[in-house]
């Protein structure tokens, strides 16, 4: 890739060409009128005729120039800041952008990065090519009539009152319509994520209308803006007419009575005529700045808005196994209404090696805690510590080793199986590849497959059923060789062997590891070594499965009838 110095280098060279060649085809009508016409050279007309074709030859070559300049300089720039917006998304925390649709994120990367791109190429490409041009044309007219050049510049003060009011009144709409486009994408979106429910409860229509309004309140701003651009053009060049109008009047009393050659002439309309398209493009880019002005301020807004995950420390865990201690933690979510806590002081230790259930009624706070588990969020107050280490105090990279996460969604990237299992350890071994399928219990899956491991799960892993992505997930969490594993309804959607087996070798196996399993299921308790109960953010029962059956009364109350459910089954 060519430097980006270099491109500006080129690019100047390639502004003063247009400008220069520009101003001298103007300055060339005068040799036309003046030799050719009036004097009737015929020599001079070859002459001439060879310079006008030189002169439009480089204009056109460096107008080509800049041309492909311009477009590579949106590109590298929007590309620039499309990447440092989506990076700087990526460090938002899962809250902020769980709350929006993923397309609508996408969308504002894809507009505000080009909208950057937009600015700096109006600003210092187009506004500086036609102000380069405009002046070697002034200069031209200069030459010509000095006078008439003066009086021309009554346009100007006309001409900045037009552009400053448009672009007031596109100011206003511009921040709108970045709004508009993001709720477009989020129906949009919606309406295909969620394509099982819209068809089986026949939504469509309410779909439609809602995606009606969506692009019809769109299309309005849209419009507005167009009608405020398109008006730039068309106002400037009336204001050109009236002025040419004047020019001939004067010019023609100048050549009749004063004696000056219509060479002159003829050079000093081209000129403004010329010099007017300029004046006009500037106008209009003028007010098309203001449009990516306000988008490229919106995304600065995101950019600078300091990353709501939480920063990490520099420490890493010490070696060999250790305990996840909660101290004295509480959560409270920043929307939550009066403060209201997820979690409300949680004083627990998992040591190496324990197998726990996280269970609890919904609402109770177990994912919050699996979020902060996986240091998604920090605690409001209180400290969690892994093997006697804050996970505040940690990097990044420590954290994701430390703790592995298997969801009930699990995610896949399109791509093949073994690219999936591999996000887990890149660099793993054939061997542990192998251990890591076995383990959840994959073979059989692969076998299935034509292309076994090569096969390409297609969008989000769409090609496998739901209890064969979630063998993936584990395969993939188990190549990780994690600390802490953190299975969140990992297994709802195993069959009932499948399950079996993995829960077993989980629980016989992973001797100093610390296995979570958030669950609602009573068939994974018989797996576990303590059952950890949240009821509203609390801990109100922490223990082996057998002792709180004994003696604690929330315990029996939420699972009692569900066991007894299953024993009769
Ligand atoms: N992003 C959020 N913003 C605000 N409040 C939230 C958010 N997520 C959860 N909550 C609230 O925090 C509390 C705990 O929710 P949490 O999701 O941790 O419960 P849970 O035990 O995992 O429930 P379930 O079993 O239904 O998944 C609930 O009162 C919930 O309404």
């Amino acid at each position: 890739m060519v430097p980006r110095w270099k491109l500006y280098l080129l690019s100047i060279f390639c502004m003063i060409g247009v400008s220069a060649f520009t101003g001298a085809l103007a300055y060339s009508t005068k040799l036309i009128v003046n030799e050719v016409f009036v004097d009737g050279d015929t020599k001079a007309a070859f002459y001439v005729a060879g310079l006008v074709v030189l002169i439009s030859f480089f204009k056109s070559l460096f107008e080509y120039g800049n041309g492909v300049l311009s477009v590579t300089f949106q590109r590298v720039i929007a590309a620039g800041y499309q990447r440092m917006l989506f990076q700087k998304l990526m460090e938002k925390d899962v809250w902020y952008l769980t709350r929006q649709h993923s397309a609508t994120f996408m969308g504002r990367v894809q507009q505000l990065g080009a909208a950057c791109g937009d600015v700096v190429v109006n600003v210092s490409n187009k506004l500086l090519t036609e102000t380069l041009t405009l002046l070697a044309l002034v200069g031209v007219m200069v030459m010509q009539d000095p006078l008439m050049s003066l009086i021309s510049c009554i346009v100007f003060p006309l001409i900045f009152w037009i552009v400053g009011t448009l672009s007031k009144r596109i100011r206003s709409v511009a921040a709108e319509e970045t709004e508009l486009t993001g709720a477009y994408m989020g129906v949009g979106t919606e309406a295909f994520q969620g394509v099982r429910t819209v068809k089986s409860y026949g939504l469509e229509d309410k779909t439609y209308a809602k995606f009606d309004e969506a692009i019809d309140k769109l299309e309005t701003r849209i419009l507005g803006i167009a009608k405020i651009t398109a008006a730039t053009v068309p106002l400037l060049q009336f204001i050109g007419g009236l002025v040419l109008g004047g020019f001939v009047v004067y010019a023609a009393w100048q050549t009749l009575s004063m004696g000056k050659t219509p060479g002159e002439f003829t050079a000093f309309i081209t000129a403004f005529l010329l010099a007017y398209q300029p004046a006009e493009r500037i106008s209009k880019v003028l007010v098309q700045i203001q449009k990516s002005v306000v988008q490229a301020g919106y995304m600065y807004e995101i950019i600078e808005t300091p990353p709501t995950r939480p920063a990490a420390g520099d420490k890493t865990f010490p070696e060999g196994p250790g305990a996840l201690e909660f101290d004295a933690v509480s959560f409270a979510y920043e929307t939550a209404e009066d403060g209201v806590k997820a979690l409300s002081e949680v004083n627990i230790t998992l040591n190496p090696g324990e197998k726990i259930a996280l269970v609890g009624r919904s609402g109770a706070g177990k994912s919050t805690l699996v979020d902060l588990v996986m240091r998604f969020y920090d605690p409001t107050s209180g400290h969690i510590r892994l093997a006697g280490t804050d996970l505040r105090e940690v990097t990044d990279e420590a954290m994701r080793n430390a703790v592995a996460l298997i969801s009930q969604d699990v995610f896949l990237f399109e791509g093949t199986l073994r690219e999936n299992i591999l996000d887990g350890k890149p660099d793993a071994i054939d061997e542990e590849l192998a251990r890591a399928i076995e383990f959840a219990a994959l073979q059989p899956v692969l076998d299935m497959l034509p292309d076994g491991l090569e096969t390409n799960v297609g969008p989000n892993g769409s090609g496998l059923s739901g209890g064969q992505k979630q063998r993936v997930g584990i395969a993939r969490a188990v190549l990780k060789d994690a600390r802490v594993f953190v299975f969140d309804e990992a297994t709802s959607a195993l069959d009932v062997e499948n399950e079996r087996r993995i829960m077993e070798r989980l629980s016989a196996g992973f001797a100093d590891k610390i296995v979570l399993f958030a669950t609602h299921r009573p068939a994974t308790l018989a797996y576990v070594d303590k059952i950890l109960m949240l009821d509203h953010g609390k801990v109100v029962a922490f223990g082996p499965q057998q002792q709180l059956e004994a003696e604690n009364e929330s315990y029996q109350n939420l699972f009692a009838a569900a066991m007894d459910d299953t024993a009769e089954a």
